[in-house]
């Protein structure tokens, strides 16, 4: 219904792009290097759209609308992002076995000089998980691509996540319902 929409889509991530498809948008891929740092007291939510606008920013205004996202996962006042080694992976899985936390994913549309940001939240409840399972997944799954260390799309999420509360697609790293709303307003 939108494909008339030229799009940009700056992001790597292949989940992003794999919605985006689905959401039967035309669009292509355009990467540029961002630095992902974010200043300190900044609310989780805040911080996925700070790191969302930062990654837009890298782009001139044009004709296309640009879109760029930040997913990080947030649990009991932590912010954790992608792990950078097994140690680091372990770590996370450890603390959000047994527990829910939450998930955010900002957005920032542009068009021209126009520039529009928002983000979704989404509870995730995981079952308690054992130190073999943790390491049975990072050592098949690599998750080092993903905040929090988990894709809810692949073997965690189908044997470990109990129920969400919110946003399916928010936690694969782009909230497309609220995504297609924004565009339909453009
Ligand atoms: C929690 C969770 C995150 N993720 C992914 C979504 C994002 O790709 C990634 C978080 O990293 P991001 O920094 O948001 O994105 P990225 O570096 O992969 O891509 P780019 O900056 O180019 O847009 O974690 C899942 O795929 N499944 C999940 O369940």
């Amino acid at each position: 219904m939108l494909k008339h929409l030229p799009i940009i889509l700056a992001s790597k991530s292949p989940r992003r792009q794999e919605l985006l498809s689905l959401m039967d948008l035309n669009f292509r891929v355009e990467l540029k290097d961002v630095d992902e740092s974010y200043p300190g007291n900044l609310e989780p939510a805040e911080i996925a759209v700070y790191i969302a606008e930062q990654k837009a920013k890298a782009f001139e205004a044009a004709g296309e609308i640009v879109i760029t996202a930040d997913t990080i996962v947030a649990i009991n006042g932590e912010i954790l992002g992608k792990p950078k080694d097994v140690a680091q992976a372990r770590e996370m899985l450890r603390k959000l076995s047994g527990e829910k936390h939450e998930v955010f994913t900002g957005v920032t549309l542009v068009k021209g000089e126009y520039i529009e940001s928002f983000f979704d939240r989404t509870t995730v409840y995981f079952r308690e998980v054992t130190a073999d399972e943790i390491d049975f997944y990072i050592e098949n799954y690599k998750p080092f691509d993903k905040a929090g260390s988990y894709g809810i799309q692949d073997w965690w999420g189908n044997t470990v996540v109990q129920r969400i509360e919110g946003s399916y697609t928010n936690v694969m790293g782009l909230p497309t319902e609220k995504l297609y709303q924004a565009l339909l307003r453009l």
